[in-house]
């Protein structure tokens, strides 16, 4: 859903795991992932993405219904392919889920869901939450056989993993850098080719969005963690304005 008064613009959806990871910290309630649900619906972010992972280690089950309760913003949220979390999705109704994979010893999200590979496992998830009127996205890689399977399985979306991308920029492996973007850019207009509309995200800065905001198909980009850092030393208004900023003038 465009911001109303950005039609058509690519939207930015703020991803607010980190301001949880703080609050468990110490266990407490301070930050509020809900006030800055509400920071970034005042200053224009288009959407509110919450990754719920099996282990709870920053956003928690009563996060989503406080989050869904607090903004109008639309909440994306980001689940492993697992019972518990389609049951979870079921009760809360978000308006998007992003099916991401997950294991419990990661940092954080290493790559993109084996859309292909785990096909049948897939489907039925899938099914159940687009005929509840979710709209399902694919957290996979940027390749056609991945696209493909996307495809075969009906979904409306696939928000494809940026962290290639991010970390050849961050090695100034130009090489890498031009072959990611190359991949990223024609994985976009096949998918929007195909009917599925595209998203990225994963490792965007303020450094290195802009050569992925330029990429005309993509219809979202979900930035969480670098923006909740700067958001500590800026604000998180000033960091969501930046961030905006810096993709309007990248298209
Ligand atoms: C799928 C993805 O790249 C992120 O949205 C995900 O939430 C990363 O996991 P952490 O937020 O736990 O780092
Ligand atoms: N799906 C990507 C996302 O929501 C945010 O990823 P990151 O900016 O925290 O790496």
């Amino acid at each position: 859903m465009a911001h109303p008064s950005r039609p058509n613009s690519l939207r930015l959806g703020v991803n607010i795991d980190h301001v949880a990871t703080i609050r468990n910290a110490r266990g407490g309630d301070h930050p509020d992932p809900v006030r800055a649900a509400q920071i970034v619906a005042a200053c224009g972010g288009d959407g509110i993405t919450a990754h719920l992972r099996e282990d709870r280690r920053h956003i928690r089950d009563e996060d989503l219904k406080r989050i869904q309760e607090a903004t109008d913003l639309p909440l994306n949220l980001e689940m492993a392919a697992t019972d518990e979390m389609l049951a979870i999705a079921l009760s809360h109704m978000p308006h998007a889920a992003c099916i991401v994979p997950e294991k419990r010893e990661e940092r954080t999200t290493e790559g993109g869901l084996d859309a292909a590979g785990q096909h049948n496992h897939l489907q039925p998830i899938v099914t159940r939450l687009k005929d509840a009127g979710i709209r399902v996205s694919l957290f996979i890689e940027a390749s056609e056989r991945q696209l493909d399977s996307a495809l075969q399985m009906g979904v409306p979306v696939v928000e494809f993993h940026t962290g290639e991308y991010a970390h050849a920029m961050a090695a100034s492996d130009q090489e890498r850098v031009a072959r990611e973007l190359k991949r990223l850019s024609d994985m976009a207009a096949l998918a929007a080719k195909n009917g599925i509309e595209p998203h990225a995200g994963h490792g965007l800065t303020y450094d290195n969005v802009q050569p992925i905001a330029a990429i005309p198909q993509l219809a979202e980009l979900n930035i969480g963690h670098y923006l909740i850092g700067e958001a500590i030393f800026d604000g998180l208004e000033p960091a969501v304005l930046k961030m905006r900023e810096l993709m309007d003038l990248a298209r």
